[in-house]
């Protein structure tokens, strides 16, 4: 049986204090993501996806229930730990891309393994087989502002990945992107799932993207009330499958 490389364990966030109006914005929420695994969230606006995303990473905490990250309690680790901790299990991909725009692409990738402290020529060792995996080496020497929307994405995405991550959280990484460029870095995200075996979680809007994804949890006021399997079907009768289910018109195919 694979291992879990997340569990999200009866997992409720509550905001408000005394005072204020309490929302509920996630729900007593359970799931695994597999070693492995590409598992899609979608979910209407409010339903408690970024909410989900920021206790994950580490950057909020649940109000109740249980976080593991590749066997770890996240309520267990604290301070310096914790961010080490981030540094090197997670990996993250955002909408806006967030490079620094006064540092190269290579600067930009090594980040991460620079706040490990590793040294030099193993940076540049790492640096090079990723972005050469992504298809970005000619990139390196040049800044964000002089790459394309779809080059600073694989950017991002190598600076994701350069440190071999366990999982790595995608919000709308696509949002940005044209048709093309959406494609091609799902098309990689999807190679790098299978072939380096990396776990991905990936929130989007986008029953495209989200057919690339092996599992689609449907979340709905903070809880999942429906779950879609990719199973053996091929990625466009799964975006079929998730078009009837989801309701939403989508003519990439
Ligand atoms: N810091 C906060 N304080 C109070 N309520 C919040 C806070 N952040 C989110 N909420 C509420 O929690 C619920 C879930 O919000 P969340 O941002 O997780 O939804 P979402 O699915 O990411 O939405 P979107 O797709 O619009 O980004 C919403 O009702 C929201 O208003």
């Amino acid at each position: 049986m694979r291992t879990s490389v997340v569990t999200v364990d009866k997992v409720t966030k509550i905001y408000g204090n005394g005072k204020e109006e309490k929302t509920t914005a996630l729900n007593n929420l359970s799931f695994t993501v597999k070693a492995g695994e590409f598992v899609g969230i979608m979910g209407a606006s409010g339903s408690g996806k970024t909410t989900l995303l920021n206790i994950l990473s580490t950057l909020d905490t649940p109000t109740h229930g249980q976080v593991l990250i590749d066997g770890e309690d996240l309520s267990k680790i604290k301070g310096k730990k914790l961010s080490t901790f981030r540094g090197e299990k997670i990996g993250f991909i955002f909408q806006d891309f967030s490079l620094l725009d006064n540092l190269s692409a290579f600067d930009n990738i090594s980040i991460p393994l620079a706040l490990q402290g590793m040294d030099t020529d193993e940076i540049i060792q790492k640096v090079y087989d990723i972005s050469s995996r992504l298809g970005i080496h000619q990139v390196l020497d040049k800044h964000p502002a002089q790459l394309s929307g779809g080059q600073k994405q694989r950017v991002a995405s190598a600076r994701a990945l350069v440190t071999n991550p366990k999982i790595v959280l995608a919000d709308e990484p696509t949002g940005a992107l044209d048709s093309e460029s959406a494609k091609g870095l799902l098309e990689m995200l999807a190679s790098l799932n299978v072939h380096a075996n990396v776990s991905i979680l990936m929130v989007t809007h986008d029953p495209y993207s989200a057919s690339y994804c092996d599992r689609i949890l449907l979340i709905k006021d903070g809880k999942i009330f429906q779950e879609i399997t990719k199973e053996d079907q091929s990625r466009q009768e799964f975006h079929e499958k998730l078009l009837t289910s989801i309701g939403q018109l989508d003519r990439r195919d």
